[in-house]
């Protein structure tokens, strides 16, 4: 795919009238065909961006046993440090493949709600787990919230894009159950094993996945038919994808689509920092459509169930 498609989110924002419908047409093209675009004029400080890439950096360069003092502390804790050989995300897929080459930090949301129930507070409103590195905290903040910021900010496009009212999501995202994973993919040397990836082919569980690739590293890819198209990595850019809630919520008019982080020999390191957008633990998600396309679901336990099967 020589044009991978962009969408720029204040040119939208900024439209009236017909030039507004006409980007909401387009946006919908998008989300039916491919799932994936590149999000320009988004908006986010460029401070915080450079001090998030400083704070993952860093928390990365440390040693082994430092990035262990934040591992979750059993197996299914959602948040903290996976080393290698921790996940296989074709797993997800009943696929058994090698580990995927990588290694990530996980965090949850920056505050819980008075009213979360006992089982969301069991799982995705237990402690991020934070690394002892000054400045990590407040970087890693700063991004989060910039990302829910801008999470509900394309939510209001997606909704204009499905001909909803603006606000249409509104009451379903106000605490929303996201979280935010950095991933380290070390250089590579020699040839991984075979089927072994950086990340192993997938599809996100969520409403919306907001990526920031390490700009001018390549390496993510989606599947187009029988071939894996090349994403970018541009400057000043992310990289927003349909996750599998989305695609189940909009009864498969909009598309979940496969993707991975291809593993070649010599590669040079890559960062990259995954925002996985996800409604609030409560909301219903019933197809939008009013059909039966699927039986409604609610947001938190669903999430839950797909969270499981990717340990190694
Ligand atoms: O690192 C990337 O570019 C993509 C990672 C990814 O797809 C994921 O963690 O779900
Ligand atoms: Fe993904």
């Amino acid at each position: 795919m020589t044009n991978f498609p962009s969408f720029d989110l204040t040119a939208f924002e900024t439209a009236t009238g017909e030039a507004r419908a006409g980007l909401a047409l387009r946006l919908d093209e998008i989300c039916r065909s491919i799932g994936f675009l590149v999000l320009r004029g988004h908006g986010v400080d460029p401070q915080v961006i450079d001090d998030v890439w400083q704070a993952v950096g860093e928390f990365f360069a440390q040693d082994p046993d430092a990035k262990g003092q934040v591992a979750p502390p059993y197996q299914g804790y959602p948040y903290g440090y996976l080393g290698p050989n921790a996940e296989a995300l074709a797993r997800s897929r009943g696929e058994d493949t090698p580990p995927d080459l990588k290694e990530s930090f996980n965090g949850g949301p920056l505050s819980v709600p008075a009213q979360a129930s006992a089982e969301a507070l069991d799982f995705c409103y237990k402690p991020t787990l934070w690394p002892d590195l000054p400045g990590f905290r407040p970087a890693w903040e700063a991004y989060y919230a910039a990302m829910e910021d801008l999470a509900e900010r394309i939510m209001r496009a997606f909704a204009a894009a499905l001909q909803l009212p603006d606000d249409f999501f509104a009451p379903m995202i106000g605490h929303p159950i996201s979280a935010l994973r950095a991933l380290h993919y070390p250089a590579t040397l020699g040839a991984p094993e075979v089927g072994q990836q950086r990340a192993g082919a997938h599809s996100d569980y969520g409403s919306l996945t907001i990526l920031l690739p390490q700009p001018g590293r390549p390496g993510l890819q989606v599947q187009q038919g029988s071939a894996w198209v090349d994403v970018p990595a541009p400057q000043d850019a992310f990289v927003i994808n349909i996750g599998d809630l989305m695609a189940r919520w909009t009864a498969d008019r909009w598309v979940s689509t496969l993707h991975r982080v291809v593993a070649q020999p010599g590669q040079k390191a890559r960062f990259s920092l995954a925002y996985f957008h996800q409604p609030d633990w409560d909301a219903n998600i019933a197809p939008l459509d009013g059909s039966t396309a699927y039986p409604p679901v609610r947001s938190g336990p669903y999430l839950m169930g797909k969270f499981k099967a990717t340990g190694v």
